[in-house]
């Protein structure tokens, strides 16, 4: 089904490199950015930046586009290899956006994001459930606790796993929660194996989107149900358009994609693989008072709450210079690792992009899709 070039499977080498890269994972966060294995880090850097040094939407050719979509595994990896502290330290544990209420925290909104995938899908306590790109597990463990369902997630980045077992053991959920190692492209597990599967802002690191929605309607058995928030390029953009490259781009770099779709590109891949879309709407263009980009604007009237404040403190504009400074100072005195600032750089680009992409009409986090595999 898929037309990408798959990746080699060497799970043992990815898994010697997060240890040496990592250690075992039990702690995240600010703190853990500056404990890393400092060749491993170096390897990560180079590993991603390749893709994206001395390059830009202008100067690109299509070898570099190719060479992205080639390498889809072992750039993505090396991206949350190099972000997945930052993540944590300024967004949490569910790696996705999420549509705010007046009056609702930020936490809040973020389960409710996932609670309402859930509820579309129709997830109930007798399903096996596959989270397909599962991050650290904060979806995973969220729509375990409001649906009762058992959680498998997906993900080929060891370090992730890790960290997602480590919550998954402070909370007490090793029975109804598991994290596996896998490519989306190419799963190890049989056919027909989940009674529902989902994917959070997850898809688009695919290098094809038929390869990944093609082994998801595999492993889902039939009758079962596909439920994703994808990020997409709207209608209104057009490749031709200078601006819209470099926003696309900017969303690329900064976010660890090879390639951005279309909207149109994503519902002929799940048609192609033969799903029925049964649900389909841009959870970003329904109206709401406050947008799903706000945390990362320096649009302080937002707030909701008091924890919201200490969040915006991290995610904001003036949050990120702090931090991007912090990082670039904690790296020349030789206490973080080389390459931190150039991480911290990226994310600026990502942060910068998405909201102007978002402004400007052009992209969307969360279209959601909810999809049937037929009897
Ligand atoms: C990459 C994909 C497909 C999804 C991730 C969506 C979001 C969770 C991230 C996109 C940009 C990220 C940034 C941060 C957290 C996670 C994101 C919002 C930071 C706020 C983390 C703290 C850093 O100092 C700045 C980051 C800016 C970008
Ligand atoms: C933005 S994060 C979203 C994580 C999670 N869905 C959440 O909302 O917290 C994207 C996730 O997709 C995973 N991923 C990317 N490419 C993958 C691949 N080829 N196979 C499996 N997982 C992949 C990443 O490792 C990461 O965990």
């Amino acid at each position: 089904m898929s037309t990408a070039k798959l990746a080699p499977k060497d799970f043992k080498a990815d898994a010697e490199f997060a240890k040496a890269m990592h250690g075992s994972g039990e702690r995240g966060g600010f703190t853990a950015v500056l404990s890393k294995n400092r060749d491993a880090q170096q390897a990560a850097v180079d590993g991603y930046f390749k893709h994206w040094d001395n390059k830009g939407p202008k100067e690109e050719t299509e070898e570099d586009k190719q060479a992205r979509l080639d390498d889809y595994s072992s750039l993505t990896k090396h991206y949350y290899n190099l972000v997945t502290d930052f993540y944590e330290y300024g967004w949490g544990s569910s790696f996705h956006f999420s549509r705010y209420y007046p009056g609702e925290a930020f936490k809040q909104a973020t389960a409710r994001h996932e609670h309402y995938l859930a509820l579309k899908m129709g997830i109930n306590e007798n399903m096996k459930v596959l989270d397909v790109g599962c991050g650290v597990g904060g979806p995973a463990r969220e729509i375990h606790r409001f649906t009762g369902a058992e959680v498998v997630g997906l993900n080929n980045n060891d370090y992730q796993i890790s960290r997602g077992n480590a919550y998954a053991k402070k909370f007490g959920l090793e029975n109804k929660l598991s994290f596996v190692k896998g490519d989306f492209m190419q799963m190890d597990f049989p056919d027909n194996s989940f009674d529902a599967v989902y994917a959070i802002e997850a898809t688009v690191h695919a290098p094809d989107l038929a390869g990944v929605y093609g082994e998801i309607y595999r492993v889902l058995k039939p009758g079962g149900t596909f439920g994703v928030y994808e990020w997409v390029l709207t209608d209104n953009y057009d490749e031709s358009n200078a601006r819209h490259r470099e926003i696309a781009y900017g969303i690329e770099i900064g976010d660890g994609i090879p390639k951005m779709f279309k909207s149109e590109v994503a519902e002929a891949a799940l048609k192609k693989v033969g799903f029925e879309i049964v649900h389909q709407q841009d959870m970003a263009d329904v109206g709401d008072k406050i947008p799903w980009y706000y945390p990362l604007t320096g649009d302080w009237k937002y707030i909701q709450t008091l924890g919201d404040f200490f969040t915006f403190c991290r995610t904001s504009k003036f949050g990120r210079m702090f931090t991007m400074e912090a990082t670039g100072l904690l790296e020349k005195v030789g206490v973080a690792p080389k390459g931190s600032k150039k991480v911290t750089i990226a994310l600026e680009e990502a942060a910068v992009h998405l909201v102007n992409g978002a402004k400007e009409g052009l992209f969307t986090p969360m279209m959601l899709y909810v999809c049937k595999k037929a009897e």
